[in-house]
């Protein structure tokens, strides 16, 4: 049924749900089946360049193929005059950023059953040569029974000769080392924010996190990596394995989700017990 035309008319419009890379999200319903889908609305003129307009088709091309528990589907998209409208998968969740900025900090199980879950989401983008690239908490959204929905693909790539050129995207907090000296990336970029997003989950802010530019980027190259005293062992272990400066350091994901701070804080069994209530929905 993706595949038939789409207008507005076919919605009932409900509740804004924020603002996307592009543009406005909306809760609609679609009229006939009264299926609940978050409705992406972008202004073509806001698509001023050549650049974006290939990142949006990149975005589409790419999340429109992906279909993982942990990946934000996009069930399809239609246009009018003005505006581009992408049908996403509705996170009932909300942002996990709103969470951390309300909690501060997360408990240190429930942010390793996220890297459990991203994990997963990174093994199936790696599988078919995607690199997500800006994998941080905004780019994350929580779904029906707590399941993490990586979202947001305007900056994901399909790793090949051509993307090995460094575009800088994302903040600079999530920047990993290669980004800064030009020397080209691939999939183990993503290992890099892993391990910066896990930092952020349990700590409370990013690891190089500083008043200037000038001062992130001077830490990202020394990799001058410091945990408050609450942080577990375990979980320093894991952070400084994935944050590593050169890329053929970082902890791949397999052995990720076999370290003792996964396997002792996530609850593996009730992730995979959910996995199996969306797969029968679906
Ligand atoms: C006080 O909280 C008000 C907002 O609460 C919610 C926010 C977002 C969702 N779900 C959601 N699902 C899919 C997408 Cl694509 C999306 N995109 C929007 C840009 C984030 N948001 C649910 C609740």
């Amino acid at each position: 049924s993706s595949q038939r035309q789409w207008t507005i008319n076919d919605f009932e419009i409900g509740a804004p749900l924020g603002r996307g890379r592009f543009g406005h999200v909306y809760c609609v319903r679609e009229k006939k089946s009264k299926y609940i889908v978050a409705l992406k609305a972008i202004i073509k003129d806001q698509i001023s360049t050549p650049r974006l307009a290939k990142q949006l088709i990149s975005e589409i091309s790419i999340q429109s193929r992906l279909k993982h528990p942990n990946i934000l589907r996009l069930y399809g998209f239609f246009h009018d005059e003005q505006r581009i409208f992408l049908l996403l998968e509705y996170a009932p969740g909300g942002e996990l950023y709103r969470r951390m900025q309300k909690e501060k900090v997360l408990q240190e199980n429930e942010a390793a059953g996220f890297v459990y879950q991203l994990c997963n989401a990174l093994s199936y983008l790696h599988s078919k040569q995607i690199i997500h690239r800006d994998i941080k908490p905004e780019n994350i959204l929580i779904g029906v029974y707590g399941i993490l929905k990586l979202a947001d693909f305007g900056w994901s790539a399909e790793s090949s000769e051509a993307n090995k050129r460094t575009t800088l995207c994302g903040t600079l907090d999530y920047l990993a080392p290669e980004m800064l000296n030009g020397n080209g990336y691939d999939e183990k970029i993503d290992l890099w924010c892993l391990g910066v997003f896990t930092y952020e989950m349990i700590v409370g802010k990013p690891p190089f996190d500083s008043q200037t530019q000038q001062d992130t980027i001077r830490l990202i190259r020394t990799n001058d990596l410091s945990f408050p005293s609450h942080t577990s062992s375990h979980a320093r272990d894991l952070i400084s394995q994935l944050i590593r400066r050169n890329p053929l350091d970082r902890m791949p994901l397999n052995e990720v989700i076999q370290h003792e701070w996964i396997i002792e804080n996530a609850n593996i069994k009730a992730i995979d017990e959910n996995y199996e209530k969306i797969n029968k929905s679906t």
